[in-house]
C-alpha cells in the first residue's frame, strides 16, 4: 500500500491541509522581506564631498539654499553632462576658515579636483539612512555597499545545502523552528550593527537561516497533500512571497531608517516561533525513517480534523507498517545518494540547469528596480501585483500543460521577452515596461513551478536533499546576477544576453525530465528509478482503495 492511498482516505486535501498551507504561508510572507531588503536598506542617495560651512546641509531653502548653491558651485566641480559631482571636490586653501567671507575661502582654490577630503553630505529627502550613509560606502566604497547583498545570498546558498540535509536527517518541523529562530536573532543583530563588518556577518548568517524555512516548508505542504491537490499547494502557498513583495513596497515607503525597516521586516520570525507549534512534521517522512507511531498520531490527527473518523481504526501500527516508503528506514540518505543510480543523476544535472536559470533570470528582473522611470516603492509594488496573475494563471493551466511544459515555457517566454526588450528603443518606454513585466510574470511562474516540480521529481527520502541541491544551484544564479547586471558599463546588451540565452536554453533542457503532472509522489530511489509510482492511475487507485476497502485480509494481501 502507498502513503497516497492513506492520504486520500483521511482526506488529501481538507481542513486539516488548509492549517498547514495557512501556517507555512507566513514563512513565504517573511522571505521576500528579507530577499528584496537590499533595493531599501542599501540604497545610495544623490551625495557630494563635504565642504567648509556645508556642516552636513545638503537640503536647505531660502537664502540658506543661496548659500548653499554657491558654496557647491564654487567647490564641486560639474560631470560632462553639466552635474555635480558625487566623489569630486575641488582643493581648498589650507589655511581655509570655516567663517570666512565665501570668496576669500574659495577666491584662490586650485581647479584641482581631488577625492572627498572630508567625507560626504547625503540627500536624505527618500532615505533617512541606509548602509551606505552609515558607513559612506560610496564613489570607491560602493563596491562594498554592492557586496552586501552577495554576502546574504552566499549565506543562502550554503544554507540551501546545510538546511537540506538537516532537514532529511532530523525532519521538516525542527528545521522550520530553528530557522525561524536564528532568522530573528540575526535580523536582531543586524538592525543593530555597529560596524560594516559586524552587518555583513549578520546579513550572511540571516540569509543562511532563512534558507530553512525556504525550503522546507514546500515540502511539508506537498507531503500533506494528495496528488489531485499538488498543484494547488505548490502555487498557492508561493502567493505567500508576492504578498510579501507587495508588503515590503509599503514597509519600505514607510519606513526610510534602515536599523528600523530591519527590525520591522524581523519582527513576523518571531509569530512563526509561536505559529511553529500548530505546524505537523510530515507523516510521510515520519514512516519513511521508521517513526511510525509519531506518523500515526498525525494522521489520527489529519483524519479526526478532516471529520474520516471511519478511517482512524486503520490507522493501527501494523497496517502502517505494511505503507512502501524507505528501502531500508534505518539507511541515513545524504546527497552522495542523488548521483549513485543513473535516472537520479538526470534528474540532479537538469534540474540543476534550470533552477539556476530560474533564479539567473528573476533576480536579473527584480534587481533592477530603476529600470521602469518610477519611484522604486511602485516599482517594487509593481513586481508583487504581477506575480499573483501568474501565480494564478500557473494554478489554472498546470494541470493541463504539465510541469514540463510550464517550466520549459515558461522560462524560454520569460528569456525570449528578455532579449526582445533589449532590441526595443528606450523611446518606446511604455511598450518596454509593458514587456518587461510580462516577461517578469513569465519569471515568475517558472519559479513557482520550480518548487512543485522539484518536490515532485525527487523522492520522499531525499526530497530535501534535492531541494538543498537545486536550492544551491539557484542561489548562485541569484548571487550572480547582480554582477552581471553591472556588464551593462561595458556593453549596454551584455546583460539582456546573457539573461536571455540562459532562460531559453534551460528551458530546452527541462524537456528531457520526466512528466510528474497526476503522478503519485516517488517515495524512495527505485520508485525513481523503475518508475514504480506511476504504474497506477488515479482510476487504477479507485478501484485498488475499494478492494482495500472491502475488508482487513484484502487490505493485508493488497498492502504487502
Ligand atoms: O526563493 C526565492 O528566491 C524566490 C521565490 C519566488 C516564489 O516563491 O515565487
Amino acid at each position: 500500500m502507498r502513503f497516497e492511498d492513506v492520504l486520500r482516505e483521511i482526506g488529501g486535501f481538507n481542513k486539516f491541509q488548509f492549517l498547514v498551507l495557512y501556517i507555512l504561508w507566513l514563512p513565504r510572507v517573511i522571505l521576500p522581506l528579507h530577499f528584496l531588503l537590499h533595493n531599501f536598506i542599501s540604497g545610495v542617495p544623490p551625495h557630494h564631498c563635504a565642504l567648509p560651512r556645508l556642516d552636513g546641509r545638503f537640503s536647505a531653502s531660502g537664502a540658506e539654499k543661496e548659500e548653499l548653491a554657491q558654496i557647491v558651485a564654487l567647490g564641486i566641480p560639474r560631470n560632462s553632462d553639466g552635474s555635480y559631482s558625487s566623489c569630486k571636490m575641488y582643493t581648498m586653501p589650507m589655511d581655509f576658515d570655516l567663517n570666512g567671507d565665501l570668496s576669500v575661502l574659495y577666491g584662490n582654490r586650485s581647479n584641482v579636483s581631488v577625492p572627498c577630503q572630508n567625507g560626504w553630505v547625503y540627500d536624505r529627502s527618500q532615505f533617512t539612512s541606509t548602509t551606505a550613509t552609515e558607513w559612506d560606502l560610496v564613489c570607491d566604497n560602493k563596491k562594498l555597499n554592492q557586496a552586501l547583498a552577495t554576502f546574504f545570498f552566499i549565506g543562502v546558498t550554503m544554507g540551501a545545502v546545510v538546511f537540506g540535509q538537516l532537514s532529511d536527517k532530523f525532519g521538516r518541523k525542527p528545521m522550520i523552528q530553528v530557522s525561524f529562530v536564528s532568522s530573528a536573532v540575526f535580523g536582531i543583530i543586524e538592525a543593530f550593527s555597529s560596524s560594516y563588518v559586524m552587518f555583513a556577518i549578520a546579513r550572511t548568517l540571516c540569509g543562511f537561516a532563512l534558507t530553512g524555512m525556504s525550503i522546507t516548508t514546500v515540502a511539508l505542504c506537498v507531503e500533506w497533500t494528495d496528488v489531485k491537490h499538488r498543484t494547488f499547494t505548490g502555487t498557492i502557498i508561493s502567493l505567500g512571497w508576492s504578498v510579501g513583495n507587495m508588503l515590503l513596497a509599503l514597509l519600505a515607503y514607510l519606513i526610510r531608517d534602515w536599523r528600523h525597516l530591519i527590525l520591522v521586516v524581523t519582527s513576523p520570525c518571531l509569530v512563526g516561533i509561536i505559529a511553529w507549534w500548530w505546524i505537523p512534521e510530515s507523516a510521510r517522512w515520519l514512516l519513511a525513517n521508521g517513526r511510525v507511531e509519531e506518523a500515526q498520531k498525525y494522521l489520527i490527527n489529519c483524519a479526526k480534523m478532516n471529520g474520516k473518523y471511519s478511517y482512524t481504526k486503520k490507522l493501527d501500527i501494523e497496517n502502517l507498517k505494511k505503507i512502501t516508503i524507505a528501502e531500508d528506514s534505518n539507511k541515513n540518505h545524504s546527497y552522495l545518494d542523488l548521483v549513485r543510480t543513473p535516472k537520479l543523476r538526470k534528474i540532479v544535472l537538469c534540474s540543476g540547469i534550470f533552477w539556476f536559470a530560474v533564479a539567473f533570470t528573476y533576480y536579473g528582473i527584480s534587481f533592477n528596480i530603476t529600470g521602469f522611470g518610477l519611484n522604486i516603492y511602485l516599482t517594487q509594488f509593481i513586481y508583487g501585483v504581477i506575480e499573483v496573475p501568474a501565480k494564478v494563471g500557473t494554478y489554472l493551466t498546470l494541470d493541463r500543460i504539465g510541469r514540463r511544459n510550464g517550466q520549459a515555457w515558461s522560462l524560454i517566454i520569460a528569456g525570449a521577452l528578455i532579449g526582445l526588450n533589449s532590441v526595443i528603443p528606450t523611446e518606446f518606454a511604455a511598450v518596454r515596461t509593458g514587456i518587461a513585466v510580462i516577461g517578469k510574470g513569465f519569471s515568475e511562474a517558472a519559479f513557482t513551478i520550480a518548487f512543485l516540480y522539484t518536490s515532485e521529481l525527487y523522492p520522499t527520502v531525499l526530497r530535501q536533499c534535492g531541494l538543498g541541491y537545486t536550492s544551491f544551484i539557484a542561489r548562485i544564479g541569484g548571487s550572480l546576477a547582480p554582477m552581471v547586471i553591472l556588464f551593462e558599463d561595458i556593453w549596454h546588451y551584455g546583460p539582456p544576453v546573457v539573461f536571455s540565452a540562459t532562460a531559453v536554453f534551460s528551458g530546452c533542457v527541462v524537456f528531457l525530465l520526466p512528466e510528474t503532472t497526476n503522478v503519485q509522489l516517488p517515495e524512495n530511489i527505485l520508485d525513481v528509478e523503475e518508475g514504480r509510482h506511476t504504474l497506477s492511475t488515479e482510476a487504477e487507485r479507485d478501484v485498488e482503495l475499494n478492494e482495500m476497502n472491502s475488508g482487513p485480509a484484502d487490505l493485508q494481501e493488497k498492502g504487502s
